[in-house]
């Protein structure tokens, strides 16, 4: 069977995490373009990608498909760049951005006819930026939106899908703008309340710093993705601002209803508010895999001694256990810390817990 050369442009959490999935068949050859030399290196040295380059002629002059897996203002500096490029008559090119109407009526004005463009969109992801944080099971059981455009032909569309079989997502077909509506309102709408919601804490944190303290499960949990790249969602915000406006203006009327019920001492309607909310929330398909963070992560009780943290790198570093992530939680004050530390995979995860549990390490997977 022949080789099929794909070049993957901006190897970080996403381009990364396709790569990987994509190596799952031994027939890919998977060359990483970046701006970055040295997240190339990375991606090299962590066996996301075969080969790297910072040259972007010699990156897609043997490409049979084209990852576009940068932010997305940089989805149309980098069609554009392409435009004036050698490329293999046929390649596909696709997208992995947030947003789509944009990016593929810019595809269909500027892409030579004999490249075929297809704009696709994982819907699983993270806050967590970078190769580093990358996973060949990202997407599992993910859908993975492709909008191809009614002239795009079927047997193109039909060799992309095959190819993103071996992401394991369910690849399902959309119009753009169709895509952008829907995406805005589950995806990109909550991220701006996540992060509006946090400022307004950081506000009243400054006058009483209780408010972080006391910011416990319910505040974490709602505000996780308070900590995504700000690059990433300023393009996601530009490109897609009339469904965000119109959300926005629901919203405000939404919360304005609810807050009537509180100032009227409405206390049904306010129970039913709570008891609507939770059925569809409860009603929502569970993942199993993929759009949750990080598979493999270990906490570890550590005692509140300098050096501590040092020693337990140190201990899995003589093992030659990676980690890709580690974190001190917030604790209560002159007691134990809890470490966490992810592992890139489960074996190493697996190796790690015993090696700690051999030094008398209270060591644990769930918080
Ligand atoms: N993060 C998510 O949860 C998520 C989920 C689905 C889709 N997306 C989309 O995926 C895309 C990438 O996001 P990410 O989370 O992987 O970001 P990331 O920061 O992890 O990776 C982006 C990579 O692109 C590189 N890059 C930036 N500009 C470049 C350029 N002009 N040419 C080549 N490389 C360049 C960066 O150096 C970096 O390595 C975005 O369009 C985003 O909207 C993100
Ligand atoms: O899990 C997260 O952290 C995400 O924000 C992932 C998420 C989402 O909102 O669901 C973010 C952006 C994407 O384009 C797709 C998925």
């Amino acid at each position: 069977m022949n080789t099929t050369t794909i070049t993957v442009i901006g190897v970080g959490l996403i381009g990364g995490s396709i790569a990987l999935a994509l190596r799952g068949d031994e027939h890919n050859r998977i060359i990483g373009f970046d701006v970055r030399q040295d997240f190339l290196d990375k991606a090299l040295a962590l066996g996301v990608i075969h080969a790297g380059t910072t040259d972007l002629q010699e990156a897609v002059r043997e490409a049979d498909v084209i990852f576009l897996a940068v932010p997305v203002e940089q989805i149309y500096a980098t069609l554009d760049r392409l435009r004036n490029l050698d490329l293999k008559p046929g390649v596909i090119v696709t997208d992995v951005g947030s947003t789509k109407s944009g990016v593929v009526r810019f595809a269909e004005a500027h892409i030579p006819s004999d490249v075929t463009f297809i704009g696709g969109h994982p819907m699983a992801g993270s806050h967590k930026s970078g190769v580093e944080a990358a996973s060949d099971r990202l997407f599992e059981n993910a859908y993975y939106v492709l909008t191809p455009a009614p002239g795009t032909p079927e047997e193109q569309v039909e060799r992309l899908e095959k190819l993103l079989a071996l992401t394991r997502a369910k690849v399902v077909r959309m119009d753009p703008d169709e895509h952008d509506q829907v995406v805005g309102a589950v995806s990109h709408f909550p991220h701006i309340l996540a992060s509006a919601l946090v400022n307004l804490v950081a506000g009243y944190d400054n006058e009483n710093p209780w408010h972080h303290r006391l910011a416990a499960g319910g505040f974490r949990d709602i505000t996780r993705i308070a900590s995504s790249n700000p690059r990433m969602w300023r393009d996601v915000l530009l490109n897609n601002r009339e469904h965000l406006l119109k959300i926005a203006d629901d919203w405000a009327r939404a919360l304005d209803g609810v807050m009537a019920l509180v100032r009227e001492g409405d206390a049904d309607r306010i129970e039913q508010f709570f008891k609507s909310a939770r059925e569809f929330r409860d009603g929502l398909p569970e993942r199993k895999k993929g759009a949750l963070p990080p598979l493999y992560d270990l906490y570890i009780d550590i005692p509140d001694h300098p050096g501590e943290i040092g020693r337990i790198t140190t201990l899995l570093g003589a093992k030659q256990i990676n980690i890709t992530n580690i974190q001190i939680r917030e604790t209560r004050e002159d007691m134990l810390g809890v470490l966490r530390i992810t592992f890139r995979s489960l074996a190493e995860l697996e190796k790690g817990e015993e090696l700690l549990r051999f030094f008398d390490y209270n060591v644990y997977r769930r918080e």
